[in-house]
């Protein structure tokens, strides 16, 4: 795979199941080391990275996972807070954990993902999209330069998947990126300028968004439009 993701992009990643997206995404966010071939991100290497340097590339990409990796267990606002974890110490992380640091900006974020009121609630007591929504208040909370996002809206109503799409793309409008693994067409065609499509772990699909079609899409997963 050859790819190259610029400024300002917002690019929507498409394949079947188990093209390769989520690995891509892993890839790019450092999780999983390339296997052969190399990696930058904002101009970096993760790979050789370490440390104080690994953990400052880190807080400036943002990652939306497939299975959301939030900590049930704890309330709504712990989990928010997370986002901010690449920024805090050691000290401050452990003590928000008694007494929930920042909470207004917690709430700004909550807000606007449409949470607000369940801010102190379990994490474990929300349906699939409220958590799929904290995941995204996580992210807004870190305010990264590349934004990866792993079907965010897969549990979304096209309401609220338009929306979040919209706050994903935030940082992209200020010269970040997103690199968003999407499933549905339309969603992908609307909130995204260029769509890469995978197949078998490559890349046989890279179009502006304006010049590809629903219709177009859906005959790439091999479904009627
Ligand atoms: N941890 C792993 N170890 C080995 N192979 C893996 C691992 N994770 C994924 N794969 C393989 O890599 C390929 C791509 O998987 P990946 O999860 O990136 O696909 P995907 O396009 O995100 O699929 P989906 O839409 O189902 O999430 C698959 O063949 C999968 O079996």
């Amino acid at each position: 795979m050859d790819l190259t993701v610029g400024p300002a992009e917002r690019v929507a990643v498409v394949g079947a199941s188990g093209a390769g997206k989520s690995t891509l995404l892993a890839v790019a966010n450092g999780a999983v080391p390339p296997s052969s071939g190399s990696v930058e991100v904002l101009g970096q290497d993760p790979a050789v990275l370490r440390g104080p340097a690994l953990r400052r590339l880190r807080a400036r990409v943002g990652t939306v996972h497939q299975h959301l990796e939030l900590v049930g267990p704890l309330r709504v606002v712990h989990n928010v807070n997370a986002g901010r974890l690449g920024s805090w110490s050691a000290a401050r992380a452990a003590w928000s954990l008694v007494r929930p640091q920042g909470l207004p900006e917690v709430l700004g974020a909550l807000e606007r993902v449409g949470l607000a009121d369940r801010v102190f609630d379990r994490t474990d007591t929300l349906s699939g999209g409220q958590r799929q929504r904290v995941a995204v208040a996580r992210l807004l909370l870190q305010d990264p330069e590349l934004v990866l996002a792993d079907e965010p809206a897969s549990a979304l109503d096209p309401v609220l998947a338009g929306r979040v799409l919209e706050l994903l793309a935030g940082p992209a409008s200020r010269d970040g990126a997103l690199l968003a693994a999407l499933h549905d067409p339309a969603l992908a065609l609307r909130h995204c300028d260029r769509v890469v499509g995978l197949s078998a772990g490559r890349v046989v699909l890279d179009a502006p968004a304006a010049a590809l079609t629903v219709a177009d899409l859906a005959a790439f997963y091999g479904a009627p439009a």
